[in-house]
């Protein structure tokens, strides 16, 4: 039976050093197989298709729905051009498979570049509105970033005398769009895994609309519903660490630990701060299909991994991961006609959901409310000022802010909170909110952005070194 596995952006850039290990290395004839591969678009090429991930700033997407004109978007469509085609040349030292890769995806800008063109003509007539189309660009953008990665993947497989075929889920130049699961389950009819390695986009074409529907993270979603719909034994994520105690480029690989199991609802904590051990919407597909899911390190095919089940939890309890958000904006408003009344709140909300600014977490008090949120700087003020139009005797303030959250499966012990904060103050680092609710999963801090790398560090020091864990918390 086959496995299941997606590479990440971060790791696919890094493309020479998977085909020494974890695609090829030593492996040879059959296991070499029985892998069916998700590919996400290299690292940075989806924020320059549509926005970025985390500062907001606009991509070729952005831009085209911002402005009308060709000049607003189409030299960002050129850059990402240069961006994919560079990709290419460091891939492909040959002439020939170079021109192969790039007369791929050239094509595929080209198309994308006519469509919007025609599409900008078109609306110019009142009787078209660009609103109404705007979507269907963004996912055609986005299968751009998936398409690449995963073309250029079997092409230099391929040329390793791998048997290897692209799994196209992007849609292209399809005559209707199917329904996600159908759309999946058609494009693996017939596929046998044991013969050939299959190798596709992270990107998925449906009649649901993928990026309306999951938005940012999308890969993720594709590579639950291939491992259900093609009965996986177990599905798999490579990423460029181990899933650690914390983000090992800000603690240092030598300090953190690797964890060898935890839990959805870890997982799920993980995911709101922005570190997507996996997203919340694909977890669900593979806990109901009944998969277990395994993250490793792409650069470490050998060891276990963290190994993500339902049930888990620690055998006493302890913080397992320090996580946390960094750009985080807090909406605070302030307004004493707020008093008692939740309207505030429900409507407050609804504006921010319209913006489609992520809410991380909020807080209140008798007369204000805080919303900690992750977006652009642009978007931020807008919603400032629409909630003071709406509002008039609000007050509104914006912070610059980053939480900083210690996150286990079990933090039932009396004094962790203490010790948490403790650690703060001993760095020198002033909280400005705290949260931890009654299910005690996670502590989160609220500090100035400013202190996010030291307090990462000053928690990982305080709460999970001196625990001693050995090389794995919980080897599975
Ligand atoms: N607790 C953590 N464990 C491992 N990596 C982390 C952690 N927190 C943050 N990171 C960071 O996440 C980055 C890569 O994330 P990853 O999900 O692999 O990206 P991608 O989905 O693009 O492959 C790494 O560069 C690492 O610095
Ligand atoms: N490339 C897409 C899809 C994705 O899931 O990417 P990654 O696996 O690198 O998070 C994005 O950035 O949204």
């Amino acid at each position: 039976m086959h496995t299941v596995e997606k590479i990440g952006g971060t790791s696919m850039s890094r493309f020479d050093e998977l085909l020494d290990n974890l695609l090829i290395g030593e492996r040879q004839g059959e296991r070499l197989y029985n892998r069916i591969f998700v590919v996400s678009a290299y690292a940075g090429m989806t924020n320059l298709l549509l926005e970025h991930k985390k500062t907001g700033e606009p991509g070729v997407y952005q831009r085209f729905a911002e402005a009308r004109n060709e000049g607003a978007w189409l030299p960002a469509l050129e850059t990402l051009r240069e961006r994919m085609l560079a990709k290419n040349a460091e891939l492909f030292p040959q002439i020939f498979q170079r021109q192969f890769a790039d007369r791929f995806i050239e094509a595929r800008l080209d198309d994308a570049r006519e469509c919007m063109r025609s599409l900008q003509r078109l609306c110019s007539y009142g009787h078209f509105q660009m609103a109404e189309h705007l979507m269907k660009v963004r996912e055609m953008l986005a299968s751009l970033g998936e398409a690449h990665s995963a073309f250029n993947a079997v092409l230099a497989l391929k040329q390793r005398g791998v048997a290897a075929r692209m799994i196209d889920l992007t849609g292209w130049q399809q005559d209707q769009p199917l329904a996600f699961e159908e759309m999946i389950t058609r494009a693996f009819e017939g596929a046998e895994p044991g013969r050939e390695l299959l190798i596709a986009t992270g990107y998925a074409h449906c009649r649901e609309g993928l990026m309306n529907t999951f938005d940012r993270g999308y890969s993720e979603i594709t590579f639950a519903q291939i491992a259900a719909s093609t009965g996986a034994r177990e599905a798999i994520i490579h990423k460029e660490f181990h899933l650690s105690s914390a983000d090992p480029l800000l603690v240092g690989s030598d300090a953190v630990v690797t964890i060898g199991r935890t839990n959805y609802d870890v997982a799920d904590q993980l995911s709101n701060l922005g570190m997507e051990a996996i997203h919340p919407r694909a977890a669900r597909t593979l806990r109901r299909a009944g998969i277990e899911l395994r993250i490793k390190n792409a650069f470490e095919p050998e060891h276990a991994g963290t190994l993500i089940s339902q049930d888990y939890c620690s055998a006493t309890p302890c913080v397992e991961i320090i996580a946390g958000r960094r750009d985080v904006w807090g909406i605070e408003v302030f307004d004493q006609e707020m008093l008692g009344d939740i309207g505030h709140d429900m409507e407050i909300s609804r504006l921010l959901k319209q913006l489609r600014l992520y809410v991380v977490n909020k807080d209140s008090d008798a007369n204000s409310i805080t919303y900690y949120c992750s977006g652009s700087r642009k978007l931020i003020d807008r919603a400032a000022r629409l909630i003071e139009e709406r509002y008039p005797a609000a007050e509104v303030r914006l912070h610059n802010l980053a939480i900083v959250s210690a996150i286990g499966s079990d933090l039932k012990v009396k004094g962790i909170l203490a010790r948490t904060v403790a650690a703060l103050a001993g760095a020198g680092i002033s909280i400005q909110a705290i949260h931890q609710s009654i299910r005690q999963v996670e502590m989160q801090c609220v500090v100035g952005a400013e202190d996010y790398d030291a307090a990462i560090r000053a928690l990982h020091r305080a709460l999970i070194e001196p625990e001693n864990h050995g090389d794995v918390i919980a080897a599975a």
